[in-house]
């Protein structure tokens, strides 16, 4: 116990029997850290019973241990209550070590990689569809529609485990009263039980087959969940063994259809390995204890996460409703399920997992090493048998990586320009080098899309919108939440469907308000438990077939169009959205049809007697949504809009009207004005800015969210011949008033003017 005064390490004086173990009792382990991180600076080590532990928040240290010198770390660190890592057949992937451990990684790798994984999202959209269901059913049945989501995160997150790793088909998200969940909760509070087992375990770790065995023995005198799940496990592995030819397409699979080369089985001595390799698969045994595994982790973690997220974003009203206006953006409502290819457009909702992330390293205590082999790292020579631990809440709240307020939820940090900047250990929370998360991408794939598909649905706030509450935490398998988290669902208005509300004023004929407020009085007739006559009216608009809609559609646009001047504000916000009802629902064609004829009466009407009112309507209805009142006071929003189309605008009315390229809501904000300036790279958008505008997704990036769906009229006006080739010269010079020579550098100037008219389709 003198090896840290040897080694110039600074820490908390140990007890010759416990080290400092019992301080432990009061304060959980990643406080403690805290605690004493402040009184002895980055590294600092104390003892767990006899054994050694470094702390360290120091990032080269780190990169050191985890990355670079894996080979001398590649162990982890022993539990009190464990099996033997290198003897016992039951050893997964978590507690193997050496050679054992990359045997069995390669066996698992491959089941979570991108092709296996893209194959499970069907069953993890499906038993999220489930959670929306409950979520407005929880939330309905108390006055302030309350909803206690950590453990509704963990009935889901239970499910789709089970599903995606055996094909068990459990609902526990719909029955609380689900024997897994309940085993599964059992398990994971187990820590607290027998808490002499745990101390003696660590107060002499090398006698461990023999906690193990006591652990074992114990479950004769009371039940243990962890020997039911295995039973369970263990009846589905031996079943599907004789079932060689119903192949299924989930974890377990990969595991029964594993093979690789004996000698790579065990850490076999070395006149084994040199026998002749044979062909072996992974024991039944071993299967079920990676199924055991994957349940816990999977069960555990994600459902924590994802409770921390809805947490912030009800704190972060801000950010929750910029990441809905991605998420309606790449994936409108209409899509009922979520395709896996569609979740890697959504960048903010990457930036506010790894904010989350950041913000609770929940997974922290899990995140050490043990060195094999005597080492020198940094200036600090390590003896094998050391354990060295990250200080993960340390590192991920460290001004020096994350600016001076780390306190705050800003997904922003995780902006290309800034990520690039940072040390690659300042963010850890999936741990590091080759033994970090194996269920990294089943993870973000439940986090995305859970967040994707509840975000469109409800909206969340705090218990009596009171902002700054702050969690208090608890360690247990994860540190997490100690009361859960409570938060006020409110199911948005047009979680019938954004698209649907849309598609419904269209082809109802209805004003958008009107539709809404019809649709409004419907859901609360639902909520009062009367006949929902909603579905009717949808029901009846969609059997009219092809010829009614587009008929009624029709005349809702020859409506509009007929009224040449003074279009009041919700005629011109349904007419803009129309564009944005395409690509959703399941009668997309149709609909697509319909409005490409409603864009044909438009230009019939164009080329008709009103063309010069029409093109000003059509102008103003375009931009109209996105627009606030211009920098000149005596000139109208359209008159900025026609000049600067016209080549006539003045210079203020010029640069007010890039700045609505990039935002909207901020007239002043410090764009550039001189036209070279928006190629340059080097010119980012100040973060302010950039923050409380929901389009923009990094500094970088100038395409507003609304630019993004692949609208039919933006494909068609990206490309400027074809465009040309569409409408006559002499109409666009009547539309735009261009003289000869703008129309020459409009037509010279390719994409960069026809994004005038890319945006318009956009609406
Ligand atoms: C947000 C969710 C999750 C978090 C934050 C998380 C975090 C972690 C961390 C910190 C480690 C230790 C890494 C290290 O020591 O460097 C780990 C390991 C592991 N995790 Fe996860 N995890 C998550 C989800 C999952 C899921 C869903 C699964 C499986 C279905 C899973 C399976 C594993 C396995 C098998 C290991 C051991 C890897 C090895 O030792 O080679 N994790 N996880």
């Amino acid at each position: 116990m003198q090896i840290f005064k040897e080694m110039g390490v600074p820490g908390p004086e140990p007890n010759f029997l416990f080290g400092n173990l019992l301080e432990f009792r009061k304060t959980p382990l990643f406080k403690k850290y805290q605690e004493w991180r402040e009184m002895y600076g980055e590294t600092f080590g104390y003892f767990e019973g006899p054994t050694p532990v470094i702390v360290t928040s120091d990032v080269n240290f780190l990169q050191e241990v985890f990355i670079k010198q894996f080979n001398k770390f590649h162990a982890r660190k022993l539990w009190p209550v464990q099996v033997d890592p290198d003897k016992d057949e039951d050893v997964h992937l978590f507690f193997a070590r050496g050679r054992r451990w990359k045997r069995l990684r390669n066996v698992v790798n491959p089941a979570f990689s991108a092709a296996k994984i893209k194959r499970m999202s069907p069953t993890v959209n499906d038993s999220i569809n489930h959670l929306l269901d409950v979520i407005k059913e929880t939330a309905s049945s108390t006055a302030d529609k309350s909803v206690e989501v950590l453990d509704l995160f963990r009935r889901l997150t239970l499910d789709t485990i089970l599903r995606c790793e055996a094909g068990i088909d459990q609902n526990s998200i719909k029955d609380p009263s689900d024997p897994f969940l309940r085993h599964c909760k059992n398990v994971i509070d187990d820590t607290a039980k027998n808490p002499w087992l745990y101390l003696l375990g660590f107060m002499f770790p090398n006698l461990h087959c023999i906690w193990i065995r006591i652990y074992k023995f114990l479950h004769y005198f009371k039940f243990n969940p962890v020997f039911w799940l295995e039973d369970r496990m263990r009846d589905i592995v031996v079943m599907r063994r004789n079932d060689n030819g119903n192949k299924r397409i989930d974890l377990m699979q990969q595991m029964l259809d594993a093979q690789f080369s004996v000698n790579s089985f065990q850490e076999l001595d070395k006149s084994t390995e040199k026998a002749q390799p044979v062909v072996r698969s992974m024991t039944n045994e071993e299967i079920v204890s990676h199924a055991l595994l994957f349940l816990l982790a999977g069960y555990e973690t994600t459902s924590t996460t994802l409770a921390y997220l809805f947490y912030e974003m009800s704190q972060n009203p801000q950010v929750q409703e910029r990441l809905r206006h991605e998420v309606m953006t790449v994936l409108p409502r209409g899509y009922h399920s979520i395709e896996y290819d569609a979740l890697n457009k959504l960048t903010y909702l990457d930036y506010v997992i790894w904010e989350t992330l950041r913000k609770y390293p929940l997974a922290s205590t899990v995140t050490a090493r043990q060195c094999m082999e005597e080492c020198v790292v940094g200036d600090l020579c390590v003896p094998a048998g050391m354990l060295v631990h990250a200080n993960l809440w340390d590192v991920q709240y460290d001004p020096r990586h994350w600016g001076e307020d780390p306190q705050s939820f800003n997904p922003l940090r995780f902006m290309p320009e800034r990520r690039r900047h940072r040390h690659p250990a300042a963010w850890m929370p999936f741990g590091g080098g080759p033994r970090s998360c194996a269920g990294l991408r089943f993870a973000l794939l439940q986090l995305k899309m859970v967040v994707a598909k509840v975000l469109r649905d409800f909206e969340f706030d705090p218990p009596n919108k009171q902002i700054g509450v702050a969690l208090t935490l608890k360690q247990g398998a994860t540190i997490l939440p100690e009361n859960g988290v409570l938060l006020s669902a409110r199911r948005r208005d047009s979680a019938m469907s954004d698209a649907g509300v849309r598609r419904g004023s269209m082809l109802s004929g209805l004003e958008l308000i009107d539709w809404m407020n019809k649709r409004r009085e419907s859901v609360k007739e639902e909520e009062q438990g009367e006949a929902d006559d909603v579905d009717s009216d949808l029901e009846h608009w969609t059997k009219g077939g092809r010829a009614q809609r587009r008929k009624s559609s029709l005349s809702s646009v020859s409506e509009v169009l007929g009224q040449t001047t003074g279009l009041e504000q919700s005629k011109r916000y349904s007419m803009s959205r129309r564009g944005s009802a395409l690509n959703s629902e399941e009668d997309e064609m149709d609909t697509s049809n319909l409005r490409r004829s409603s864009l044909s009466l438009c230009m019939s009407l164009l080329q008709a007697d009103s063309l010069s009112k029409a093109a000003n309507i059509l102008r103003r209805v375009s931009v109209s949504g996105d627009v606030t009142p211009p920098i000149e006071e005596d000139c109208t929003e359209t008159d900025v809009i026609v000049n600067n189309m016209s080549g006539k605008a003045s210079d203020s009315n010029r640069k007010y009207m890039k700045q609505t390229t990039f935002n909207s809501s901020l007239p002043s904000c410090p764009v550039p004005v001189n036209e070279d300036e928006w190629e340059d790279k080097s010119c980012y958008m100040p973060e302010e800015i950039l923050g409380s505008h929901p389009g923009l997704k990094s500094s970088l990036c100038r395409r507003r969210g609304s630019a993004l769906p692949q609208l039919e009229s933006m494909r068609e006006a990206s490309d400027i011949d074809e465009f040309f080739h569409r409408y006559s010269e002499s109409l666009i010079t009547e539309m735009t008033n261009l003289d000869d020579d703008q129309m020459l550098s409009f037509k010279k100037g390719g994409k960069r003017h026809a994004r005038l008219y890319q945006r318009r389709g956009s609406g």
